[in-house]
């Protein structure tokens, strides 16, 4: 049915407000509803970013973002287009972690979502449905907020993930708005200040686990695989005992991916390449330490030990390369509670004369020696100055990761880890740095967030229907981001900048097509011709 009259202006897929011409005003009954001045949508773009910069805070920018996206989808982006770099820190993280805190007292609007509750599995079909109102949904942003970024868990409130997730595939890599779905799982939340709140708008108890919490999952799944056959399923947030799980259940079943275990995987991958590629040492050379081994840091870990397997190295001499460090310190086969992620990679007490002593990270940098260390343990400034000297000490150029997000949760600053190591450390950091200045060079820091990958490796894989997404693809997004920053400047960053996240999104998703295509998993042909005809560009 056509959208005409006040419905067409409700209709933020299609309205064009002040653009609308004289003639469609006529044609859709809406003569007499906007002021007489026919805009250009650049001219909409320069009254919102205007009105954009008049906000103070990155909150303040955030909300008024959200209320011009319900408004007009089309010039959002188109806004946002324009301005990646400086919007990205604002619609995504780390402000995100922000609204996601306060959803429930800053809460307007829904935004689109389908809010699937545990009590009432039966409604998990009507709101998908309902929330997709006809639309061909092509990509789903699934989460059930037990693990946010590194703030854990907030119930429902964590929807504005799968939400901004969203905002950052269409931003980054042309997804199509009118094909996406974000969607938060309410299984209930272990937040005693969200029970307690009155005006917290989940479900009301304590989380839902088990056969009754995986079931429900399945259901969700099922169904919306039944509605959308065509969709990407993309995971986001899980709890650290559920997300290795669910994405090993149906990996080898339908098209879905989980972004913090293989994006981030992915992309901390690809940061370690663009560092090599500065100091020119090899992969299979490096001790590798992952502080944190949850959910990311296994992922992350397991994705650089195929890398080396892939260089030659065999399974068993590969191994030798990694050491996990948890709550627990460094982790033994023998040591209690590891994940079946962790098992892989445990040490053997007996291959250091002082194992009972390697319980923190200092001791057992100390002992180890690393030459890459990457943090994903949600524990701010745990990687002192101590630590990283030691580390400088024993490895000419060490690679330095703090992913824990958001800011107030990294490890370290860059700053500090540049001035600690005398300018030596290679560095990336979850969310977004200024350039530093050290001893008169500019070093620019990239940014290792699974945003740089994800949106190019999802739309690659939509472009051409994909039946699954392999490791083979996994694998060439990884290798998809060399070669962009010159690793001859001094200073020169580990990563592509964000700035041109529209351009390299467009050689993750072809590389990541074609590899589609070469593994027989899609019948497109043309990997190119795919990705072109499937992307969307904010016009009117
Ligand atoms: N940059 C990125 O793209 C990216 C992607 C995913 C996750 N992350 C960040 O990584 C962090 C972890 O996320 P996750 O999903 O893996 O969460 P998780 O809960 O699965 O993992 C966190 C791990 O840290 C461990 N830990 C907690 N306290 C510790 C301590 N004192 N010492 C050592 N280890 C400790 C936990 O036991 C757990 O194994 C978050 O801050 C998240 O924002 C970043
Ligand atoms: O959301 C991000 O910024 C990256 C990542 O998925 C995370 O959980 O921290
Ligand atoms: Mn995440």
């Amino acid at each position: 049915m056509k959208s005409e009259g006040l419905d067409l202006l409700n209709n933020h897929f299609l309205n064009k407000g002040t653009a609308f011409t004289k003639e469609e005003r006529k044609e859709n009954k809406i003569e007499g509803l906007l002021p007489p001045f026919v805009q250009t949508l650049d001219q909409q773009v320069e009254q919102a970013y205007e009105n954009y910069n008049a906000k103070e805070t990155f909150l303040a920018k955030r909300m008024y973002l959200m209320d011009l996206f319900n408004e007009n989808v089309t010039l959002f982006y188109k806004l946002f287009s324009e301005h990646v770099n400086e919007f990205m820190p604002v619609v995504y993280d780390p402000t995100i972690a922000d609204t996601i805190e306060n959803y429930s007292h800053f809460f307007l609007d829904p935004q689109n979502a389908a809010f699937l509750s545990i009590d009432e599995p039966e409604d998990i079909k009507a709101a998908l449905q309902n929330a997709a109102k006809g639309r061909d949904i092509k990509l789903i942003v699934v989460t059930d907020g037990e693990g946010i970024l590194g703030i854990g868990d907030w119930g429902v409130q964590g929807v504005d993930i799968s939400v901004g997730k969203l905002m950052v595939y269409t931003a980054a890599a042309g997804v199509d708005p009118k094909s996406v779905l974000p969607v938060v799982l309410d299984v209930g939340t272990n937040r005693k200040e969200l029970l307690a709140d009155d005006l917290y708008m989940g479900n009301h108890h304590q989380r839902v686990t088990g056969d009754k919490y995986y079931n429900f999952v399945d259901k969700f799944v099922e169904t919306a695989e039944d509605l959308f056959p065509n969709m990407y399923l993309h995971f986001e947030d899980f709890g650290r005992s559920n997300a290795a799980n669910i994405l090993n259940k149906y990996k080898d079943q339908i098209l879905t991916f989980n972004d913090d275990i293989q994006g981030t995987g992915i992309i901390t991958l690809a940061g370690i390449l663009g560092a090599l590629n500065i100091s020119k040492e090899k992969l299979t050379d490096q001790v590798y330490m992952s502080f944190g081994a949850g959910t990311a840091g296994a992922g992350i870990t397991k994705r650089i030990f195929d890398a080396m397997v892939e260089e030659g190295l065999s399974e068993e001499e590969a191994k030798k390369h990694f050491y996990l460090v948890d709550k627990q310190g460094l982790l033994f086969d023998d040591t209690e509670d590891l994940t079946p992620e962790q098992k892989p990679f445990t040490r053997q007490r007996s291959e250091f004369s002082n194992a009972d002593e390697l319980t923190n990270l200092e001791a057992v940098v100390k002992a180890v020696h690393p030459t890459i260390l990457v943090g994903t343990s949600t524990q701010p400034g745990t990687f002192t100055e101590p630590i990283i000297k030691e580390m400088a000490a024993h490895t000419e150029r060490p690679i330095i990761f703090p992913l824990s997000n958001p800011t107030k949760l990294a490890e370290a600053k860059a700053e500090d880890l540049l001035k600690w190591t005398n300018g030596k450390a290679l560095i990336a950091t979850g969310i977004p740095v200024e350039p530093v200045e050290y001893n008169g060079v500019t070093y620019h820091i990239g940014q290792a967030n699974n945003a740089l990958v994800y949106p190019g490796l999802g739309l690659g894989s939509m472009a051409v229907n994909a039946k699954l997404l392999s490791d083979g693809m996994i694998n060439k997004a990884a290798h998809s981001l060399g070669g962009i920053v010159d690793p001859t400047q001094p200073g020169a960053a580990v990563l592509p900048p964000v700035s041109k996240l529209d351009e390299f999104s467009m050689t993750v998703a072809v590389g990541v097509a074609q590899q589609a295509i070469d593994e027989k998993l899609s019948n497109a042909t043309d990997a190119k011709k795919a990705v072109a005809d499937l992307k969307w560009e904010p016009k009117y």
